[in-house]
């Protein structure tokens, strides 16, 4: 909805969030609640970062997604140079890294659908980083650009994700750990260049991509 105040646009949000518009706010108890990560899920936090970085240091030695290995771009690219950690580490700390990442496929439409299920609450669960001048905004800034205002009520930012409950965690790091040892939500690990070569645990699940059944695993914790 755009609507004008004096001679200035302005997009104009409805109020409810779209746990309300489903009018389950008594029976939340029922609801399926599906967290999803945004960098390395949503967006591509690993075909921006390399993007950027050989145009800033187009002489500085990289690290071909395919090789990459460990959640950590900045402890690789430390591993291959020592100094290359901090221009890593300046790439996603400068103005612009987070809005410009492009959408990994599949996944705007995939949560655009978990929010129009019946009995399904889908909130984006991220971790900003401390450098917090550009990313927390620059991340709300990319939820209301690729999923529409309305979602913004569905945005939990959190360096810790053991303290959010829910049912499902589908997020791309394979290690989430924080003050929570027994979080409520099942990990449902997203396949990424750092992670593919992983071997997992029997009783954990991946989600190899968009494309992969992501609406079975929902449907498998449901009650
Ligand atoms: C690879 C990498 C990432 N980060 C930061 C960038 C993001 O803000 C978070 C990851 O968030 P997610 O919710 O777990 O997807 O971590 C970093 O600081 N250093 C890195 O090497
Ligand atoms: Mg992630």
């Amino acid at each position: 909805q755009v609507g004008t105040i004096g001679s200035i646009s302005v997009r104009l949000c409805s109020n409810q969030s779209a746990h309300s518009r489903k009018g389950t706010v008594s029976t939340a108890d029922r609801m399926l609640r599906v967290l999803v990560d945004m960098d390395g899920v949503l967006a591509d936090f690993e075909g921006g970062f390399l993007k950027k970085y050989r145009a800033r240091y187009p002489d500085e030695p990289f690290i071909a997604l395919d090789d990459r290995r460990g959640f950590w771009v900045s402890l690789q690219y430390g591993q291959l140079r020592s100094d290359l950690c901090e221009k890593a580490i300046s790439i996603w700390e400068s103005k612009g890294f987070f809005i410009d990442l492009d959408p990994l496929p599949g996944g705007v439409e995939a949560v655009k659908e978990m929010a129009r299920m019946d009995d399904t609450d889908v909130f984006i669960c991220t971790s900003p980083i401390k450098h917090y001048k550009h990313c927390p905004y620059e991340k709300y800034a990319w939820v209301e650009k690729h999923l529409g205002c309305d979602f913004l009520e569905q945005v939990i930012l959190t360096r810790d994700k053991t303290l959010i409950a829910g049912d499902l965690l589908i997020d791309d790091k394979p290690d989430i750990q924080g003050v929570e040892s027994t979080p409520a939500w099942e990990h449902i690990l997203f396949t990424a260049c750092h992670n593919k070569h992983l071997s997992i645990g029997a009783s954990q699940r991946r989600l190899l991509s968009w494309s992969d059944d992501w609406r079975g695993i929902l449907d498998s914790k449901r009650k």
